[in-house]
């Protein structure tokens, strides 16, 4: 089997300061973070997925969420430049980490913004939130790149919610599943389902077979179970604080 490769990147001194914008503020305990993180990270090991640590970027609180910085399609990292000018700085370190793999580059250049959590591959197509990170023009450059591996990129508006991954992601069969509250536009997927809890709708597909899901989501992981997914649960509350997901931590390189 070829390796499977995730890139992980540990919090920083500085997480408690992470953006929050459609939550309160609410204290955040690092050692808890980074307790959690560690067995985020384990998680996908136990799976058989290798990762990949980019160093920290310790000026940086929310670069622990390692999914915005980059799009990563086949052998091409596309540089994300996030709707939120404070997240910026952590794209250099994913860079060279990415080019000591291997990797070409690509870059969202000015005036386009976007946050790899925005960006949702759902078969040949990628899903792209437009909303507070992500505009027009970022979107009209990813489907450019995106383009080569012959996968088409479509807009979804995104009002509701952070990112379009913090409302929405895919079972291994194609199904969206989300949140009722928080989706705007449920009739842009051709098959969608709505989940019982906010964090339920947040999945890592670690295997066809097999998801990571938030423990925040208990309901769901049984019904997911239910359906014959084997269901691993990893507590991230504290980077729930700070609207992070289960996808937000890592980034699956395929
Ligand atoms: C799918 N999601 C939610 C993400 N990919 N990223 C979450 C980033 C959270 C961070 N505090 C921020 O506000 O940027």
């Amino acid at each position: 089997m070829p390796v499977r490769r995730a890139l992980i990147r540990r919090p920083g001194l500085l997480l408690a300061d992470g953006l929050v914008t459609h939550i309160d503020k609410q204290p955040v305990d690092l050692d808890r973070a980074l307790s959690q993180w560690l067995s985020y990270a384990e998680a996908l090991r136990c799976a058989g997925w290798e990762t990949v640590e980019v160093p920290p970027a310790d000026d940086c609180p929310d670069a622990v969420f390692i999914e915005d910085p980059v799009v990563v399609q086949g052998d091409l990292a596309i540089l994300a430049r996030s709707g939120a000018p404070e997240r910026r700085g952590e794209s250099a370190g994913v860079e060279a980490t990415l080019r000591d793999l291997g990797y070409r580059i690509a870059r969202i250049e000015e005036p386009g913004t976007l946050d790899g959590g925005d960006v949702l591959r759902v078969g040949g197509t990628a899903y792209v939130g437009l909303g507070g990170r992500t505009n027009g023009a970022g979107i009209q450059q990813l489907a450019n790149h995106l383009r080569e591996f012959g996968i088409r990129t479509q807009a979804v508006t995104v009002e509701r919610a952070l990112h379009l991954k913090s409302a929405v992601t895919a079972l291994p069969d194609g199904t969206v599943i989300g949140w009722d509250p928080v989706v705007d536009w449920p009739g842009a997927f051709p098959a969608y389902e709505g989940m019982p809890e906010e964090g339920g709708a947040h999945v890592v597909i670690l295997d066809p077979d097999h998801l990571l899901m938030a423990a925040s989501a208990p309901q769901t992981a049984d019904l997911l179970r239910g359906r014959g997914y084997r269901v691993t649960t990893v507590d991230i509350s504290e980077f729930e604080k700070l609207e992070g997901c289960v996808t937000c931590l890592s980034v699956r390189l395929r």
